[in-house]
């Protein structure tokens, strides 16, 4: 479980006058339960796709554990994440053809040859854990409560230091997304996973260690 550290961290887009993100420093502890908050366009999703290195940040500095993401090429940045960090978007990015089973264990898949051996239990477990019976159920016969479930498992499966979602609530019902919503806090910390989530949504934020709140792209201080 990393600890991510962010320094002088700044990002312009063409046609914006003000960075979409300009962050001196922001420190987030091995393990930590963290969420991020702000209103639409204050720098979430670009600061996850940082931090990510879905992205690569122009300037400043993304360590984890040591490790400057911002500094990697793309296939190094592209075999970092694969190693160390599972992913959970609000509208899934699931593979409609394929079983929950398949879906979770796509990411091994593509990262080698063959797949380690345990990971069909692996899968099995996870989708266990994530309350999914149906496991050769086509993923795009799940609702969508069922198929976020399926996302946090493969999210898992890797057996990633660091747990990342974006808004993993926000197209669910109220019911659906409570029970993502506990399932991803419980299992990161099962996995003893860093845990880092954008969201609007109250009830997954109070659960959390400590939500930080963007605004126009820099950090709000803390309240109190
Ligand atoms: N590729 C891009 N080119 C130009 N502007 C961009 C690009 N990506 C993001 N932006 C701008 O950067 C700002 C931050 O966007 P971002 O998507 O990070 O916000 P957000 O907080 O995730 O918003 P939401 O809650 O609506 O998803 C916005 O003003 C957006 O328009």
């Amino acid at each position: 479980m990393p600890a991510l550290t962010v320094e002088e961290l700044e990002v312009r887009f063409p046609g914006l006058e003000t960075p979409a993100l300009a962050i001196p420093r922001l420190g987030i502890a091995a393990g930590a339960r963290i969420g991020l908050t702000g209103p639409s366009g204050s720098g979430k999703t670009t600061l996850l796709n940082l931090i990510t290195g879905l992205e690569r940040a122009g300037t400043g500095r993304i360590l984890w554990d040591g490790t400057d993401v911002a500094r990697l090429s793309e296939g190094r940045r592209d075999r970092w994440r694969a190693a160390n960090v599972g992913l959970v978007m609000q509208d899934f990015h699931l593979f409609d053809g394929l079983s929950a089973r398949d879906n979770v264990l796509l990411p091994l898949r593509l990262a080698r040859f063959a797949l380690p051996a345990g990971a069909g239990e692996e899968a099995d477990r996870l989708l266990a854990r994530v309350g999914i019976e149906r496991r050769g159920q086509k993923v795009e016969t799940l609702s969508r409560g069922q198929k976020q479930r399926v996302a946090v498992a493969r999210a898992l499966i890797a057996r990633p230091g660091i747990l990342v979602a974006d808004e993993p609530t926000a197209s669910l019902d109220a019911e659906a997304g409570a029970v993502v919503a506990a399932l991803l806090i419980e299992l990161a910390a099962e996995a003893g996973a860093t845990l880092i989530v954008a969201s609007h949504d109250p009830r997954l934020l109070e659960r959390l260690d400590r939500v930080v709140r963007l605004e126009a792209g820099r950090v709000r201080p803390a309240e109190g």
